[in-house]
């Protein structure tokens, strides 16, 4: 049976060396799992609430526990999802944060999971999946919120669009930011690392895109298959409200120009993915962009949607974009995560399943893109915790788990 016996909380690490919420799920008949909640630093205004870790799980001990323990079984993840909505009654799990929410959730999936001596993605999707598998976006290239002193331009994303295998584009990421290193080298720039584990050069947009054009064709010419970039530009982080302009290091733009500047840089670069070109509440310029685009490239919504079927309707009503960031910490639990995929699946807007910047070694991301057939999934190229999910997915495609 599994039936909830026991939930655990506590507090561990995040890969900034922030705390964050781990939980532990135990069923009748001895099955675990555990699951561990990530971190946003540019967080969309409209997220699910993250508390300071030890509220989140003092508010979950004693709202959500009792809700569970006995209550649920561990395998109905709707049922597992709706006692965590009902223990918080918040529309914004503002009272047991999502952080405690989305831990017990991925945990409770992979007991469940567990119980049936299935992979967690099969338990979540079923039999049939594990034949596809997403393309990773590996970020390479980063500053805004996530690294000081580097691009105005929050994230660029080797997108290796021609692999044959998911193990092939694992592998061509981790080359394009290798050789980025090298470029970076020759160049005398030094260069840290961002939170994500992009390299964050001291360098200004238009050098960036130069240096990663370089690196994904130089990459590309030594695998044999397609391997272009794509963009997270957090654009929300550069807006100001007051004055409606985008606030670069060396100028500012209004709507109208950034609109005019991405499109410019879609067809410059040929970039395959744009991710939150404009501000999260402008569903109207976005959907300007993706008329103007949106036939040759991926314009996504993140901050724009937060992984939230409300806001996701509001955006295929109005043409906003024609792909969504999934962040199920961002919504709260992997049923509304499941929700928002599938509504987008049934409208034709691409899911893009992805980590945030503080991260921890759970591979759940990997499991749900699979069990989604998402066809991009957006978790880093380089460091630990970006490394277990694309590990996760090579095990997954070896069947090796
Ligand atoms: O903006 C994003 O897409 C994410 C992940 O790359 O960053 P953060 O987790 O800081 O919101
Ligand atoms: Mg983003």
């Amino acid at each position: 049976m599994t039936q909830i016996v026991d939930v655990r909380l506590r507090r561990i690490l995040d890969s900034r060396g922030n705390g964050t919420v781990e939980a532990d799920v135990l069923t009748e008949s001895g099955g675990f799992g555990r699951g561990a909640a990530p971190s946003g630093a540019s967080t969309g205004e409209h997220e699910a609430i993250e508390l300071a870790p030890e509220e989140a799980i003092a508010a979950a001990r004693e709202r959500a526990v009792p809700r569970l323990v006995d209550e649920v079984y561990a395998g109905d993840q709707r049922s597992v999802d709706a006692a965590l909505h009902a223990a918080d009654g918040t529309d914004d799990f503002s009272e047991i944060g999502a952080n405690s929410a989305v831990a017990i959730s991925m945990a409770a999936a992979k007991a469940g999971a567990d119980m049936l001596g299935a992979p967690l993605y099969q338990h979540l999707g079923g039999a049939f999946r594990g034949e596809n598998f997403p393309i990773p976006l590996g970020n390479v290239v980063g500053g805004g919120e996530h690294a000081a002193d580097a691009t105005d331009i929050q994230e660029f994303l080797s997108a290796p669009v021609g692999a044959p295998s998911v193990t092939d584009a694992v592998f061509a990421n981790a080359a394009v930011h290798g050789e980025i290193h090298d470029i970076l080298a020759e160049r005398s720039i030094p260069a840290g690392k961002g939170d994500e584990g992009a390299w964050a050069p001291s360098v200004d947009d238009e050098e960036a895109f130069e240096i990663v054009a370089e690196a994904t064709e130089t990459v590309s010419g030594e695998v044999g298959f397609e391997i272009g970039f794509g963009l997270d530009v957090a654009a929300a982080e550069m807006y100001d409200e007051e004055d409606e302009e985008y606030v670069y290091s060396d100028r500012t733009r209004s709507t109208e120009e950034q609109i005019d500047y991405i499109a410019e840089l879609v067809s410059e670069y040929d970039l395959v993915y744009v991710e939150d070109p404009l501000d999260e509440n402008d569903f109207e310029a976005f959907a300007d962009l993706t008329e103007k685009v949106g036939e040759q490239t991926l314009i996504c919504g993140d901050d724009l949607f937060v992984t939230n079927t409300e806001r996701l309707s509001q955006g295929i009503e109005q043409g906003s974009a024609n792909s969504i960031l999934i962040k199920p910490n961002q919504i709260g639990t992997l049923t509304d995560a499941f929700d928002a995929i599938e509504l987008a699946t049934r409208n034709g807007i691409e899911p893009v399943v992805s980590h945030r910047s503080g991260e921890t070694e759970d591979t759940t991301i990997a499991h749900l893109a699979v069990a989604t057939d998402a066809p991009f999934i957006k978790t880093g190229a380089a460091g630990g915790e970006r490394t277990a999910k694309l590990n996760e997915l090579i095990r997954i495609a070896e069947d090796a788990l």
